[in-house]
């Protein structure tokens, strides 16, 4: 497929456009076939005069550079991508089970082999992206999808960077904010070290750690990094004492990508092919 030529300059014509899978930032997502290939992508459309209006050109030019570059089994291909006069079109990698945020809905909490699994998969994915010195920042249920298989896919990089030293700026729901990101200051890779500890809270409970009734008691709960954990049998001490590693006010002090994967709770529950190896 278009991996393999990647100069290929596509064009509208070269799919056919199938069912809308929904609606994503700056415009709505299509599956759609590359008609010699029959080859199924989701083609994302992105308004240009949205990417005008925000002055994005840059930073999505940027985006296409890095999402283009990445090939990691746990993070969502892109393609390629070709434009018209008023929309630019991404082709991705369709990721048949939709999103993993529905999942969790739909059955409340994940079993602690299932989680444990998902954060496997998360942190080989992370692991990879760091290496190439890009930080996610963003890693909410919303943007992690599942393929045919139910293996995770991370997509939407809309505020990844490309960097190697801190960066300042605000961006994703509050829930997954690390501290040092609440409080605006310089950080760095450790931040996704902390997205991990709430998605696995998530995954257990069905709840992010620190969930509030307004923003301001969040990041209070945040700051303060207030982490309880309900009374329920169907997790164990081991999940809890990686979570506890995780959620650390101090991103130093966090348990680094290398040693979750050597965790016991990851090492007793995580389904090996339902994360590859490095
Ligand atoms: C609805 C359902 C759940 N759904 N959604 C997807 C899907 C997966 C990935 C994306 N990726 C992006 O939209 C990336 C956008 C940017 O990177 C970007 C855009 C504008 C900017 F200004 C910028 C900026 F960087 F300039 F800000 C960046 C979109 C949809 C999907 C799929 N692939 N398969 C199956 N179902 C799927």
């Amino acid at each position: 497929m278009a991996s393999e030529s990647p100069k290929k300059n596509w064009s509208i014509n070269d799919f056919e456009i199938g069912k809308p899978l929904g609606k994503g930032k700056f415009g709505r997502v299509y599956l759609a076939r590359e008609s010699k290939s029959k080859y199924i992508v989701a083609l994302k459309v992105i308004f240009k005069e949205q990417i005008e209006k925000y002055r994005l050109q840059h930073q999505l030019k940027r985006e296409m550079a890095i999402q283009t570059s990445l090939r990691h089994p746990h993070v969502l291909r892109l393609y390629g991508w070709f434009h018209d006069a008023e929309r630019i079109f991404l082709i991705l990698e369709y990721a048949h089970g939709g999103e993993l945020y529905g999942e969790l809905r739909r059955v409340g909490y994940l079993s602690e082999q299932q989680a444990a699994t998902y954060i496997a998969s998360l942190t080989h994915a992370l692991a990879y992206c760091h290496e190439k010195h890009v930080i996610h920042r963003d890693i909410k249920p919303e943007n992690l999808l599942l393929d045919h298989e139910g293996r995770l896919k991370i997509a939407d990089f809309g505020w990844s960077v490309q960097s190697k030293n801190k960066r300042h700026t605000m961006c994703g729901t509050l829930d997954y904010l690390a501290p040092e990101m609440v409080e605006n200051k310089a950080h760095d890779y450790a931040v996704d070290n902390w997205t991990l500890g709430v998605l696995c809270y998530e995954f257990l409970y069905g709840v992010p750690p620190f969930e509030a009734d307004s923003q301001a008691d969040t990041f209070q709960r945040i700051m303060k990094v207030d982490l309880t954990f309900p009374s329920t049998p169907h997790v164990s001490t081991e999940a809890k004492d990686l979570i506890i590693q995780l959620l650390v006010k101090d991103s130093a002090k966090r348990l680094p990508l290398d040693k979750i994967l050597k965790h016991p709770w990851i090492i007793m529950n995580a389904d090996p092919n339902g994360s590859f190896p490095e």
